[in-house]
């Protein structure tokens, strides 16, 4: 598609309100699912991370990578268990998650970053007791359950000019190591920051009234109609952690969370400086 050098002033004119009414602010946006299998799909996510931060926004990444830890599981000869979303994380299945998050998918997410030309710094949630967790369920083995988040690392690199890029995994009271839902970290993080927005990137739409229609799309959610979406049957599956997640980023002072389609290139730049945004925007 060509467009005229005066489109593309109309372009950057539209984004002004929100450079200016993001800059220094912080966002954190967790990303992983399709958008991070695609290598094309990577690099316009790498863009636009650090296009915000070029523009004076303070982005700070979650990263998953469920996916990568399946097939290292399978490597191992390790078939994954998941109950209710969540990964059955016995000794063996933990370091193995260590390794596919911290070793791998954290690495490639600073590489890209890195190359760029932002700095950009890996941290796991247990590097300087980040992440404090407990058990969730004796069900679930090493799966952590969030008790507090200390975030004096990520705004330390934030301020020395770093994008902080964080690995999903939790210290326990007897140094024990969790496997934790990164969704759940974007969030419990997004509130301990005092995030201006929480931005999940995942592989479907957004939040739809039916999940196989892609035109039911419920493009704003109130934080008291959530529950009754998940009671009628409307929200199922893996969007029910995500949506908890967004409503305990807002009733703690996050502005906005949102649930976007990361298989569309530059989904973030589309919702954060765009008049019309895009997926679904959860508000307190
Ligand atoms: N109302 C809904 N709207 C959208 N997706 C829904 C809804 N209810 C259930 N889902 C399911 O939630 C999935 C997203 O969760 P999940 O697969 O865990 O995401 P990710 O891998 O990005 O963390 C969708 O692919 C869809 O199958
Ligand atoms: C406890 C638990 O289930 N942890 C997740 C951590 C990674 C993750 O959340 O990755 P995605 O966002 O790509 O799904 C797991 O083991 O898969």
């Amino acid at each position: 598609m060509n467009i005229t050098p005066c489109q593309k002033a109309d372009v950057l004119i539209e984004a002004l309100p929100y450079i200016k009414s993001f800059y220094n602010q912080t966002v954190v946006i967790k990303y992983g699912g399709n958008a991070m299998i695609n290598e094309e799909l990577k690099r316009t996510v790498i863009q636009d991370i650090v296009l915000m931060k070029f523009v004076g926004m303070n982005p700070v990444v979650v990263h998953g990578g469920g996916p990568e830890i399946t097939d290292l599981m399978k490597v191992f000869g390790k078939e994954p268990e998941f109950v209710d979303g969540l990964r059955v994380t016995d000794k063996e299945t933990m370091e193995i998650t260590e390794m596919a998050l911290v070793g791998k998918v954290s690495r490639e997410i600073v590489s890209l970053i890195n190359l760029n030309g932002v700095k950009c710094i890996g941290i796991s949630g247990k590097d300087g007791n980040m992440i404090k967790a407990k058990q969730k369920d004796p069900k679930l083995g090493l799966v952590g359950e969030i008790d507090f988040i200390d975030t004096e690392i990520i705004e330390t690199v934030t301020q020395k000019g770093y994008i902080p890029v964080i690995s999903p995994i939790g210290v326990g009271e007897n140094g024990e190591t969790y496997n934790i839902n990164a969704d759940e970290v974007a969030g419990n993080l997004a509130a301990a920051l005092q995030a201006k927005k929480l931005v999940l990137i995942t592989d479907v739409q957004g939040v739809m009234m039916d999940y196989k229609n892609p035109e039911t799309i419920i493009s704003k959610i109130k934080s008291h109609e959530i529950n009754g979406y998940i009671e009628n049957g409307v929200i199922q599956g893996g969007m029910i952690p995500k949506i908890k997640c967004c409503l305990e980023a807002v009733s703690k002072g996050v502005e906005r969370a949102h649930i976007i389609d990361g298989r569309k290139p530059h989904s973030i730049l589309l919702e954060i400086f765009t008049d019309d945004g895009i997926g679904t925007m959860i508000t307190e």
